[in-house]
């Protein structure tokens, strides 16, 4: 358990915590406890024991996030929430995510992947701080459908970029500091997000339904409705669910194409024959096409597993818990470490190695989790994978790139793993495409 009270807080921030985590496990078995940011926690690196925390006994883990980033987010958010108020949420969240609607969104998704790679065109810039863009306009687009106003488009952008910035900064209030910035900056943005409310209301339903309709015009049996504070909250919170996230996978994916130009080579074919029957680009992509790319498919899959830039989650245990053997008492943290079951040559021979043919067969139940399990598993994944699948397809078909200034070997935490200074790369297109 470390030292009274800082426990090995220390030691998980002074080391890679890839390493922290995984030589605990070698030492102490799949499930050790320990004591890290004041509280002691139980680690799980088994899927069993991840199954039973998220999903046949998630009544007895409520979600559990520091009070500060509860703060900043909005506490009115689902993820931090259980029972009845998440699942009227959540449905609202998913309904908005579903298979359906993401279908829309293809044109659009590719128009945004293509902006984005025409202004990179000839410049070395930060594959992160790119895909960061990117995925926020994603969640723009996921959230407002195509019905937001550029002035309040940028000025979400702006207000947004300084909350983001402030996240992980120390909880000092003092003027001037990031974290009172984005305190700021987070007010600003539930007024903008109030004035939008009030407009969409005004106006009545859109043709496609976004998020914020979903919101907007929910009711409950008695005809309440959600409040502003609970429709910006779950605005803000999905914005931020959604950016880091996509945007490390992406930048992961660049840097494994990038370093087996083998593998690129097979994906730019798969690539290329969908580009070449699409007309060489004169015919828009398709959601049929996305769905037909195996390859590509599974090294999206790999890079997930890989990267496993979410390596565990938190919960806290409503009551004294007993799972084989052990007992977890109330109030404990509990830990799912997705990143060692995903690391584990039980389930992934070689686990160290970029191998996306392993996903021609599907990993044993459990063992497989970039997205989580569960109640809270994320309902943004479908969207995430449709996201990387066009980036990859226009990135391949259109441009060459190369990693400049680093081999991208080192790795920085934001708080997720993106390699170093988020990836340098230069970018061409190909003459003729
Ligand atoms: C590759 C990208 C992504 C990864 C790896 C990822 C991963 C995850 C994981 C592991 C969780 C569960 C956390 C837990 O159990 O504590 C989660 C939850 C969530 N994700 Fe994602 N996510 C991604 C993209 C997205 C996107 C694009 C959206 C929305 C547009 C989104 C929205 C959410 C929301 C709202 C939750 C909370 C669900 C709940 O509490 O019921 N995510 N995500």
């Amino acid at each position: 358990m470390g030292w009274p009270y800082f426990g090995e807080t220390f030691q998980l921030y002074t080391q890679n915590p890839n390493v922290f985590f995984s030589s605990r496990e070698k030492r102490y078995g799949e499930i050790f406890k320990t004591h890290l940011l004041g509280y002691p926690c139980v680690m799980l690196a088994s899927p069993e024991a991840a199954r039973f925390v998220l999903v046949t006994h998630a009544h007895l883990f409520k979600p559990t996030y520091p009070r500060s980033k509860e703060r900043m987010i909005g506490p009115c958010a689902l993820f931090f929430h259980q029972g009845d108020y998440h699942t009227k949420l959540r449905k609202l969240v998913q309904s908005s995510l579903a298979p359906e609607t993401l279908r829309r969104l293809v044109p659009a998704i590719d128009s945004a992947a293509t902006a984005m790679l025409r202004s990179w065109d000839g410049r070395v810039l930060s594959t992160f701080h790119e895909m960061k863009k990117l995925s926020f306009d994603m969640g723009i687009l996921t959230i407002f459908g195509g019905h937001l106003d550029k002035y309040r488009r940028d000025e979400l952008k702006k207000n947004y970029f300084v909350v983001d910035k402030g996240y992980n900064s120390l909880p000092n209030k003092f003027p001037g500091t990031l974290y009172n910035k984005a305190i700021e900056a987070r007010r600003r943005l539930r007024d903008i997000l109030g004035e939008i409310m009030e407009e969409r209301r005004h106006k009545g339903t859109t043709v496609d339904k976004d998020l914020l309709s979903s919101f907007v015009e929910w009711r409950d049996t008695k005809g309440n409705k959600l409040t502003d504070e609970q429709i910006s909250d779950n605005i803000i919170g999905v914005l931020f669910a959604a950016q880091d996230t996509t945007a490390s996978v992406l930048t992961w994916i660049v840097k494994y194409l990038h370093d087996d130009p083998k593998l690129l080579d097979a994906v730019k074919a798969e690539q290329m024959a969908i580009y070449e029957s699409n007309g060489c680009g004169r015919q828009p992509l398709t959601w049929a096409q996305t769905r037909r790319m195996p390859l590509t498919h599974w090294v999206l899959l790999e890079s997930l597993r890989m990267a496993s830039i979410i390596s565990f989650t938190f919960r806290e245990a409503v009551a004294d818990v007993e799972y084989e053997g052990y007992l977890i008492p109330k109030g404990w943290k509990v830990m799912p470490l997705f990143r060692n079951i995903h690391h584990n040559p039980k389930f992934f021979p070689d686990p160290h190695k970029f191998n996306p043919s392993r996903f021609e067969i599907s990993p044993k139940p459990n063992t497989f989790l970039p997205f989580g399990n569960g109640v809270h598993s994320c309902p943004g994944n479908e969207l995430a994978k449709l996201e990387i699948l066009i980036f990859v397809h226009r990135l391949v078909t259109q441009y060459r790139f190369v990693v400049v200034g680093t081999d991208g070997s080192e790795v920085e935490y934001s708080p997720f793993p993106v390699p170093k200074l988020g990836l340098p790369v230069r970018l061409w297109r190909m003459p003729g495409v």
